[in-house]
């Protein structure tokens, strides 16, 4: 049909925006191409870096140097991108370029698309392979056997506490494994189902993941039943098999398990975080912002954990962390696990080690590493 001058398609607006479309999406292809030309010269570098390690014996995976080379970034970052969007670009840029240098194996508590999975994603981004372990330990004994390169375990959640099995296996093993990085990842719950919310009658999750959500799924669920599972990703392949089921878990799980999300961000504290540790044969070298992870017995004589507080003090060291644990092999004894700021070739931080050397029955360097970022910043 033939076009009349009042016909409002035959103004020149649409077709001018049209062209301007076509100039931009121009621009962007011309971009992509000096992109991928900048990405693939930064992997040609990182290639010849790895040879250099190759022949000195360096290990490729430096957290010290990754949180270096995201600094300058962040510092040099004006938008429009967000700093989430850059840290993720760059998260995935350096995975390129481990995987270059030799495939990393990273060992996790799964199942897939577990916290501990997302987290371990979260560091080491795509080009990683991982293994998922049925338990903590095994994450500790693939290390050990050198079937994995590093190992993610979660040390503690800001609702839940410290994680026991992990304390454990540093008792076990106190010198195989150093601490050689630290992840926080914001924890995320929502509910998951196929179903409308009216309709859901089991809700399947982690033990830890109900309790963390009680008040809202009783208000917003009063006829459901609940019910814990061995992790919040086999909660969500659950509701595939039964109907009438919702579970608790990521975003992440959703999109594996072909789930709808019928309420977001359900955890009843706004604020929910779980720390975990990357676990490696070394520690990292010093950055400048960094954590040290200790694991001490003491005697069991009044004012003895009192000495060893006071030896922070004296030395102006901050403790971010305590955590006593009873210990197995003698009744009424504890081990203690603190992470404290500073590195261990910091020289407060050797004195106050040489110190609690004199002061306790055993002192355990966990290891250094580079202070981590909240999740998201
Ligand atoms: O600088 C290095 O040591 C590199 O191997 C390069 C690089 C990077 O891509 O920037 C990659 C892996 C390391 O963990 C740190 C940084």
């Amino acid at each position: 049909m033939a076009r009349s001058k009042s016909d409002p398609s035959s103004n020149s607006a649409p077709d001018k925006g049209a062209a301007h479309l076509t100039t931009l999406r121009g621009q962007i292809d011309k971009l992509d191409l000096h992109i991928l030309e900048l990405v693939n010269k930064r992997a040609s570098v990182a290639a010849q870096i790895g040879k250099v390690k190759a022949d000195q014996g360096g290990d490729v995976f430096s957290a010290a140097r990754e949180e270096e080379v995201l600094t300058n970034v962040l510092k040099a970052h004006e938008g429009p991108l967000s700093t989430v969007t850059v840290k993720a670009i760059f998260r995935e840029l350096i995975s390129g370029s481990r995987a270059i240098q030799k495939q990393q194996k990273i060992a996790y508590l799964g199942p897939e698309y577990s916290y501990s999975h997302l987290a371990a994603i979260q560091r080491f981004g795509e080009a990683a392979i991982y293994n998922r372990t049925a338990n903590i330990a095994a994450v500790f004994e693939e290390l050990i056997r050198k079937h994995a390169d590093f190992g993610v375990v979660p040390l503690e959640n800001s609702t839940d506490g410290r994680v026991v099995d992990t304390l454990e296996m540093f008792m076990r093993f106190p010198d195989q494994v150093k601490i050689c990085s630290e992840i926080r990842l914001r924890v995320r719950h929502h509910l998951l189902a196929n179903c409308a919310q009216a309709e859901v009658r089991r809700v399947y999750s982690k033990e830890q993941a109900l309790s963390q959500c009680r008040n809202w799924l009783s208000k917003n669920l009063p006829n459901a039943t609940f019910h814990p599972v061995s992790s919040t990703a086999d909660a969500a392949r659950l509701v595939q098999t039964e109907p009438n089921v919702a579970a608790v878990a990521s975003r992440e799980a959703a999109v594996r398990y072909n789930l709808g999300i019928l309420a977001e961000n359900i955890a009843d504290s706004p604020f929910n975080e779980t720390r975990f540790a990357v676990i490696g044969a070394t520690d990292s070298t010093k950055t400048g912002a960094d954590k040290t992870a200790l694991m001490f017995q003491i005697s069991h004589t009044p004012g003895s954990l009192a000495d060893v507080l006071t030896a922070f003090k004296q030395n102006k060291i901050n403790l971010t962390w305590i955590e006593s644990f009873p210990f197995r092999e003698a009744k009424g004894e504890y081990v203690f696990f603190v992470d404290f700021d500073g590195h261990r070739d910091d020289t407060r931080v050797k004195k106050v080690l040489a110190v609690l050397e004199d002061m306790c029955e055993s002192v355990t360097v966990l290891g250094s590493f580079p202070l981590a970022r909240a999740d998201g910043e």
